[in-house]
């Protein structure tokens, strides 16, 4: 792996900086309260950087206190702030960044942000500046970690949101084709899914059959069902097109839904607060072990650190069986 700084314990380390990038998360800002208190609490200073990375070229850096982070492990989205900066790719604009840091006199980072930002972690490090990575990422995607940041409440979310639309169909005995996030990744869909008692899940990684989920749904009406319900990932299909593709094969009376960013807000759940607050303080904890270049997880409730490098040639797994479950239950 990349250089690591060796700090002791507490020692050396004085100042360390903190930043939300990418797709802003619930969560994200009781992991930043974590990450601030566990420093201050073992003697150090910590560093807000505002809009993520081009907050970090253009020096928007302010000392934050206990205080700064009151009232903070309750409320959605970012507090710091969230930016999309393409340009923190090039090396040019990474050293623009370390210089700030230099300036500020912040020894290491903490990264929360989805692999997007994990890249920019990554260099940090190799240009010697330690960076830890936590999974800040309503959509499951990220690899050697069971769950990210944000999505339980994302789930959670989608799923009362979807229970109201179920009102509706049923009153009027319609199918719904539901939209949920996910990018690229059908996570979200599988739990909410499950959840929400589809009669049918479609995401990325499995394959399906149009007629065959109209098939489920006209025997749902048969069976005396008084809606239909398909959860489509948004990765897969427009809510939309996916609705004009079903009814080619059943003669239903059909709405299309896209939830779309409504599921990125919210005050965060208990999971995902506890899931930031333990993921904060293991951050805090590698740094003062002089560690860098690694990303945050946990698997089977342990919280875990791989190399940041190991996560680009993997794949998140999700609990694909979730799927199979849900189509026995459709029938
Ligand atoms: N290859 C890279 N090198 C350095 N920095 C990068 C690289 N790729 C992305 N970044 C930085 O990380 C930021 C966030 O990345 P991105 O927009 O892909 O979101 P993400 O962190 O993957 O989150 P999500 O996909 O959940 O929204 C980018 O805007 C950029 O500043
Ligand atoms: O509108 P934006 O900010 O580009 O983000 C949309 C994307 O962000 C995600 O929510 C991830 O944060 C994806 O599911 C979605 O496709
Ligand atoms: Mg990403």
């Amino acid at each position: 792996m990349s250089k690591i700084q060796n700090y002791r314990r507490g020692e050396f380390m004085k100042r360390i900086g903190i930043l939300t990038s990418g797709g802003d998360a619930p969560g994200m800002n009781a992991a930043v309260r974590a990450v601030t208190r566990t420093a201050l609490a073992n003697g150090v200073e910590v560093f807000g950087i505002r809009y993520g990375y081009a907050g970090l070229v253009a020096g928007d850096i302010f000392q934050m206190t206990s205080a700064t982070v009151a009232d903070k492990i309750e409320r959605g989205g970012t507090f710091l702030y969230s930016a999309r900066f393409p340009e923190f790719a090039q090396k040019e604009v990474q050293l623009k960044g370390i210089e700030q840091l230099k300036k500020h006199g912040i020894e290491a980072l903490v990264v929360i942000g989805g692999d997007g930002s994990y890249h920019g972690a990554l260099r940090l490090t190799e240009h010697g500046y330690n960076a830890i990575g936590l999974p800040g990422s309503i959509d499951n995607d990220i690899p050697y970690t069971d769950y990210t940041i944000g999505f339980d409440t994302a789930c959670n979310t989608a799923m009362e949101a979807i229970d109201k639309i179920r009102d509706t169909a049923t009153s009027h005995q319609r199918v719904f084709v539901v939209n949920v996030m996910g990018r690229d990744c059908g996570d979200i869909a599988l739990h909410v899914g499950v959840a929400t008692g589809a009669d049918a899940i479609v995401v990325p990684e499995e394959e399906y059959d149009i007629k065959e989920i109209a098939e489920t749904l006209k025997q749902g009406f048969a069976n005396g069902k008084k809606h239909g319900l398909v959860v489509v990932a948004e990765g897969v299909m427009n809510a939309e097109d996916f609705k004009n593709e079903l009814l080619k094969y059943g003669d239903f009376d059909a709405r299309a839904n896209v939830l779309a960013h409504m599921q990125r807000g919210g005050n965060p759940t208990v999971r995902d607060r506890v899931l930031s607050s333990k993921m904060g303080a293991y951050a805090v904890k590698l740094l003062l072990d002089g560690k860098g270049g690694l990303a945050v997880g946990i698997e089977n409730n342990k919280l875990i650190a791989h190399s940041i490098l190991d996560l680009f040639d993997a794949k998140h797994q999700g609990d694909y069986s979730l799927y199979s479950l849900n189509k026995d239950m459709a029938k």
